[in-house]
């Protein structure tokens, strides 16, 4: 249930022109250069391209977590787009599992769902399980996420999401480290998300061509620019089209990745041939090649290509009555104020979408606000750090050892000061003896040490024994042995330091030494 769109309109999102540049040293370089493209509903967009060709960049700009340096128009259902209110209605699931280590999964669940929730106690907790049963998490919903394996990671951070039941989802890598039964399991997730009505982009480095199966859409940037954007399943008579024809049992994003990344000459888009001499002067230009399905359908010469995209429409088409079905089964169960909006319609008909506008953030008329108040988030937030920090041992370890050195230091000054107070008192008397040949410096100072060394082991034990066990549970005797040893040790130099302090107090006495 939680995998389909309840009561939300679906968002087309749509870039026109984007582009995206940093400065360095005082040099503008441009990370991504014009991109257009439409992801709409209902599908799982793949984006691809080789390591450093802007698919994080894009990503971000598009999930809105960076909108300095950008130029171009970013289009929600045909409106610009409106920040505060996208981030609302949009999710984004980084590389790295953002989980705090110390909760378990249903902790993790329960304060994400008060934090993003205003329903009742009872229905939060349904949810929660309902989600956790639906993922797959129920089984270990009192594990916890430091325990978890990748794939149950991943599955938390998309259920957290899901609690806010988000229109549009931005994955970054959502597969890297996992094996691949994990992976599929995940992808499977998204596409099941995407058939529930969602919009879903995902950046994902060269997938099994298994995976890549269940992907409808393809967006691969290289440079910056976009070499492709079409149904996923085209991409092998396009890439055939173009003068690449990708061997049988190879995985078709192998073969792009190997024909983009393998040599400057090589990649199909400046080698595309004598069939449009007009596209490959535009994109020898750099400029970004729109649809490669639109292309190939002008330039009507590649009769596989078409057979792939007649496929690819009819694979849509069954994607979309799951579709219907989902949004019909919704539209049953959600609120007359969604009744005059047929998700279907939208997703049925692409045009439909600049006339939709973003009507999903009329869902919540409190859009531009955080869902629960600040009294609420203090107190989740409190609860959920306090939790965190009796249950991180590195913490305590940390403690142990800022207690273990400020120990040490008040027991080095302990043995210090009665020396250092007493010692320039007894200079004379000592210098006066001395000097009179009664006895040597050596005695002096031994017997000095030996009459003070009952207080200098005593104390340090007593003191040592009570610091150990405010810091170690178990008695391990070595440990303890071992502790004890440094304490009197520690006080016996500090004891002799303080002799020569003393001195150094009496410097004038102490030069006839
Ligand atoms: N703030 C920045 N300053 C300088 N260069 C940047 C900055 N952000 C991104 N880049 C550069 O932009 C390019 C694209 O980076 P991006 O992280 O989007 O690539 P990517 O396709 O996601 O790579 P990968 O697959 O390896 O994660 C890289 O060459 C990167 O070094």
């Amino acid at each position: 249930m939680f995998l389909r769109l309840q009561g939300k309109t679906p968002l087309t999102l749509e870039f026109k022109n984007l582009s995206y540049y940093v400065r360095v040293r005082n040099a503008q370089k441009t990370i991504l250069d014009s991109l257009n493209g439409k992801f709409k509903p209902g599908r799982l967009v793949a984006l691809m391209g080789p390591s450093g060709a802007g698919k994080s960049s894009l990503t971000n700009v598009l999930a809105g977590y960076i909108s300095k340096n950008v130029e171009g128009d970013i289009l929600v259902n045909g409106q610009i787009r409106n920040l505060r209110k996208f981030r609302k209605n949009s999710c984004y699931i980084m590389q790295e599992d953002l989980l705090l280590p110390h909760l378990s999964v249903y902790e993790s669940m329960t304060c994400s769902a008060n934090l993003r929730l205003c329903e009742p106690a009872e229905k939060k907790e349904a949810m929660v399980r309902t989600i956790l049963d639906v993922l797959g998490l129920a089984e270990c919903s009192s594990t916890r996420a430091s325990s978890l394996s990748g794939g149950q990671k991943k599955r938390l951070a998309i259920a957290q999401e899901l609690l806010s039941n988000p229109p549009i989802m931005f994955f970054d890598e959502p597969t890297s480290g996992l094996d691949s039964a994990s992976c599929f399991q995940c992808v499977s997730l998204l596409k099941e998300l995407a058939l529930g009505g969602r919009t879903i982009v995902c950046t994902i480095h060269q997938p099994s061509a298994k995976l890549f199966e269940m992907f409808d859409q393809l967006y691969f940037v290289a440079k910056g620019r976009c070499l492709y954007n079409g149904p996923a399943g085209a991409v092998v008579p396009y890439l055939a089209s173009r003068g690449f024809v990708c061997p049988s049992y190879h995985n078709p994003t192998d073969y792009f990745m190997e024909a983009v990344c393998g040599d400057d000459s090589t990649t199909p888009v400046g080698d595309a041939g004598e069939d449009s001499a007009t596209t490959d002067g535009d994109q020898q230009k750099g400029e970004c090649m729109v649809t490669a399905l639109a292309e190939a359908v002008r330039s009507g010469q590649c009769a596989e290509f078409m057979r792939a995209y007649k496929s690819a429409v009819a694979k849509e088409k069954a994607d979309a009555a799951i579709l219907a079905d989902n949004a019909s089964a919704t539209s049953s169960s959600s609120s007359s104020a969604n009744s005059n909006k047929n998700p279907d319609q939208s997703l049925a008909n692409n045009d439909s979408d600049s006339n939709a506008n973003e009507s999903s953030v009329k869902d919540d008329s409190r859009t531009g606000h955080f869902s629960t108040g600040t009294l609420n988030q203090f107190r989740v937030l409190y609860v959920r750090t306090f939790l965190s920090i009796i249950r991180d041992t590195r913490l305590k370890v940390q403690s142990n050892a800022g207690c273990l050195f400020f120990c040490m230091l008040f027991l080095m000054f302990t043995a210090l000061m009665p020396t250092v107070l007493t010692f320039p008192m007894e200079m004379n008397i000592f210098l006066r003896e001395h000097l009179n040949y009664w006895y040597s410096v050596k005695a002096y100072y031994l017997a000095k040490t030996l009459a003070d060394l009952p207080f200098q082991v005593i104390f340090p034990v007593i003191y040592g024994t009570i610091v150990y066990f405010m810091t170690a549970q178990p008695l391990e005797f070595m440990r303890y042995f071992l502790f004890l040893t440094i304490c009197v040790q520690t006080s016996l130099v500090a004891q002799s330091f303080g002799l020569l302090i003393g001195a150094a107090t009496n410097l004038e006495s102490a030069i006839f030494l």
